[in-house]
């Protein structure tokens, strides 16, 4: 018999808190975690330093499909590395953010991504971080979360963030940035944000990250109880 590795997804708008979320669950779980933004990040990194038109789908397919990018977990912390350099810091700008979101609405670009990001399922089980995990990626994961926050609280935490990371930032062309990348990622025609039927829906404008960990992992806990009964 073969055994399905069990997925978690969490998906939601940028800033709600998914990558903490997704790296606490992660390591409670001992499982797999899958960033799945850093991969449309690299790419739209890929196609800014080999000038690859980011206006033409029929320009990026190719350079999806082939793309060149390892991902290595070292000391609790992601590299990504894009053709043997290490991007890790240099695909987290808003800059970076704004041309992935630009890229990831094109379906053959999606598409061509797909399989890379299925072969992230493995045992023991994996948490999946993005914006279609529930919906398109992984629709049979036991377990589904939506985590969102207002706009205004997904800038001001980006900013602190960009702050600590040594990026000069600007809060009201942050909000807007992120309020325009959103509007793209919520009215795209392929895979647009929208939580999963099946998701826990979680609002974290006023809630600490211990509370939303708390919340997630005791739904997670209850979820997957019933379905290894
Ligand atoms: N509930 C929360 N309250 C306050 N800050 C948070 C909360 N969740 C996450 N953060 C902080 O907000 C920033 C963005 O979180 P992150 O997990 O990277 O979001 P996402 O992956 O959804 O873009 C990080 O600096 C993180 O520490
Ligand atoms: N599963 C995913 C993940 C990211 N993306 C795109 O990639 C961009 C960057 O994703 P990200 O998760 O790194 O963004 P943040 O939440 O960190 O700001 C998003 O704005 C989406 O347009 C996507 O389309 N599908």
């Amino acid at each position: 018999m073969t055994v399905t590795a069990p997925v978690i997804t969490v998906d939601g708008p940028s800033g709600a808190g998914k990558g903490t979320l997704c790296k606490a669950l992660a390591e409670t779980f001992g499982w797999h975690l899958l960033d799945s933004g850093a991969i449309y990040r690299v790419l739209a990194l890929a196609a800014l330093h080999h000038q690859v038109d980011i206006q033409s789908e029929d320009a990026l397919v190719p350079l999806a499909a082939h793309l060149d990018v390892q991902f290595i977990s070292r000391n609790g912390q992601l590299e990504v590395i894009l053709e043997g350099e290490d991007v890790s810091h240099e695909i987290r700008t808003e800059t970076v953010g704004n041309t992935a979101s630009q890229a990831a609405a094109f379906p053959r670009v999606r598409e061509a991504l797909l399989r890379r990001q299925r072969a992230f399922r493995d045992l023991p089980g994996l948490i999946a971080d993005g914006r279609d995990m529930g919906t398109v990626v992984f629709p049979d994961a036991p377990v589904k979360i939506f985590l969102d926050a207002s706009a205004e609280e997904r800038a001001r935490r980006r900013m602190l963030q960009l702050q600590e990371k040594g990026f000069s930032v600007n809060f009201e062309r942050l909000l807007a940035e992120i309020k325009e990348r959103d509007d793209r990622d919520r009215n795209r025609a392929i895979a647009p944000l929208v939580p999963a039927s099946d998701a826990l829906l979680l609002d974290s404008t006023s809630m600490s990250i211990s509370e939303v960990i708390e919340k997630a992992l005791s739904h997670a806990r209850d979820v997957l109880a019933l379905t290894q009964k």
